[in-house]
């Protein structure tokens, strides 16, 4: 069953929040390969897990270590990593230097691509970090939302929500 958890502001939820990353981190390195796959969102959450999550991990066990981390980002824009928009680059300023060295494997889009050719880089990417998976199945996803309820950068009701990858269309569910 699914838990919800509410706090009054992002004060009390960062160091949840953190807790819960290094808690995952240190589950998913005890299971095959070792690794822990992290898929993040950008808006406020680069600023509050480059707040939280370093001290979040000194608390951890050593098994929480990002050296064994693949991070990638659900909402990133096709823009340079310098672009203000960048959800890598973001991350990369804010969270990725307050990591201890070497820190984790980062998947990014390729700058200077234009957008079919960076969707098939990344996916060609995804398909190399996630060998076998048809779908890669990432170990934790922390998304956030937007007040019309977007997240990953879908908007309710876009058209891009009808397009799915070539050999798995879109079907309405059976009931
Ligand atoms: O492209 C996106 O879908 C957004 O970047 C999204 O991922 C972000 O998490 C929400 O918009 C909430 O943003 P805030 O945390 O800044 O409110």
């Amino acid at each position: 069953m699914a838990a919800v958890s509410v706090f009054p502001s992002s004060r009390e939820l960062g160091p949840a929040l953190a807790r819960i990353v290094a808690e995952a981190a240190a589950e998913a390195a005890q299971g095959e390969g070792g690794r822990f796959s992290l898929g993040l969102s950008g808006g406020s959450l680069v600023e509050l897990l480059a707040r939280e999550l370093p001290p979040a991990l000194s608390a951890a066990p050593a098994a929480a270590d990002p050296a064994r981390w693949l991070v990638a980002f659900c909402d990133e824009r096709l823009v340079p990593p310098e672009h203000p928009e960048s959800t890598c680059g973001a991350y990369r300023a804010q969270l990725l230097p307050r990591l201890p060295p070497p820190g984790p494997q980062v998947l990014s889009v390729t700058p200077g691509l234009g957008p079919a050719a960076a969707a098939r880089d990344y996916g060609e990417q995804l398909r190399r970090a996630f060998p076998g998976q048809q779908v890669p199945v990432f170990d934790l996803l922390v998304l956030g939302v937007g007040p019309d309820g977007h997240t990953c950068s879908l908007f309710p009701g876009h058209p891009l929500l009808q397009v799915s990858p070539p050999g798995n269309p879109v079907t309405p569910p059976a009931e």
